[in-house]
């Protein structure tokens, strides 16, 4: 009597989706899984540069320059070039009218001693990814970003971020996610090896070759190291995929109430501002210093006060042998050890080698053989 209420739970459970069980997997989920892995192919053939070439456009390939890159994306009239006038020396035209800017004109945001570039573009609408506007050069410098600035109008809801976010993910632009913990691996033989280091809920065995043959690749290793759906997997074997940080602002909150600029601003990612009234504008720097995951470093030499104005302008993560590469390259070489005063050690000062990974305004002081 037990065990008929037990499996009668379990298959309540499964058939509402509350439970996953092992090999239940419905013809559904196989067809959609075969069925996106042929989109994404068709997807990548439309994204890949015309042979013509010339599509690039004119006025959109800007040089990069100084420590980081940040591309303002955004509808027409959201408020990009009043953002990149107030907070740059340069002058971007600023107008009520709709496609004001058509081009990308680059400023220099100086903060924390660091020059990060602030692209400034043409707005774009939906449809920009089939290439709508000047929606497919606008996409592709946002390829060549380190961070993405969304501009919303918060007096327009919420309808203009779920278009903008279908437009990059269409072209293959995934915002503030991490790339998926799978490994991947095309062989010349010896069929699928399929391996997981955990649990999989989402996909098996049989789903992941239907995907793969989608792509004629019959020979391949393939280790999740975690529990990744369909579409995940075809973001990895597509290849051309950029994991991007976004910062959504929503600008002219001078025209919401302050119950409205309160919900938007507890968002994750989120920064609100007036452009135009200079409101806030301190701590979107702020938060793109943080998205941009910038660091400084101070040298200093022997006897000395360190060099605390010129700072060296890092990556979170970078080690003592990144410093020394963007000192001089022969640095390294010559490398005894370090001693270094901050937060990335127990103790302050502390030796360490070239390994050791380096903290926001950690102080060190090299020592050559
Ligand atoms: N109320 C209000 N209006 C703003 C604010 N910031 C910008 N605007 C106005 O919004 C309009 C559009 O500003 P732009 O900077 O030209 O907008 P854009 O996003 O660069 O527009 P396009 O280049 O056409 O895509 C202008 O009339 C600005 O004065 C703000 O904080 N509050
Ligand atoms: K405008
Ligand atoms: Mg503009």
């Amino acid at each position: 009597m037990r065990k008929v209420q037990v499996s009668r739970l379990i298959y309540t459970l499964w058939k509402n989706r509350w439970l996953y069980l092992p090999g239940k997997r419905g013809a559904t989920e196989y067809h959609l899984g075969v069925l996106k892995a042929k989109l994404a192919k068709y997807r990548s053939e439309l994204l890949a540069p015309s042979k013509k070439g010339g599509d690039k456009g004119e006025g959109f390939d800007v040089l990069k320059s100084g420590d980081a890159r940040v591309a303002l994306i955004g509808f027409p009239s959201v408020g990009k070039s009043t953002l990149l006038s107030t907070i740059t020396t340069t002058q971007s035209e600023c107008a009520s009218y709709e496609f004001t800017t058509l081009t990308c004109i680059p400023g220099v945001i100086e903060y924390k001693g660091a020059n990060i570039q602030l692209l400034d573009l043409p707005g774009i609408i939906e449809g920009a990814a089939q290439g709508k506007g000047r929606g497919r050069q606008v996409i592709a410098v946002a390829r060549t970003a380190d961070v993405v600035l969304m501009m919303l109008d918060a007096t327009k809801g919420d309808v203009q971020r779920g278009l903008l976010e279908a437009e990059l993910e269409a072209v293959g632009i995934r915002l503030n996610k991490q790339k998926p913990n799978i490994y991947f691996k095309v062989k010349k033989a010896g069929g699928l090896s399929f391996n997981s280091t955990c649990p999989l809920t989402r996909v098996d065995e049989k789903l992941v070759q239907m995907i793969l043959h989608e792509y004629k690749l019959f020979n391949a290793e393939v280790l999740f190291r975690e529990d990744c759906t369909a579409d995940e997997l075809i973001d990895v074997i597509s290849a051309n995929r950029v994991y991007m940080p976004c910062l959504y602002v929503y600008n002219k909150i001078d025209q919401i109430s302050i119950e409205e600029v309160d919900k938007l601003a507890r968002r994750p990612n989120t920064c609100v501002v007036s452009c135009n009234m200079k409101l806030n504008l301190d701590y979107l720097l702020e938060m793109l210093w943080e998205k941009l995951s910038l660091i400084r470093v101070y040298t200093k030499k022997p006897g000395e006060p360190p060099d605390f104005a010129g700072g060296l302008i890092l990556r979170r993560g970078c080690t003592v042998e990144h410093v020394c590469h963007s000192i001089h390259r022969s640095i390294a070489q010559h490398f005894k050890y370090a001693i270094v005063w901050g937060t990335s050690t127990k103790y302050s000062p502390q030796r360490v080698g070239l390994h050791h990974v380096m903290n926001d305004e950690d102080v060190i002081r090299i020592v050559k053989k």
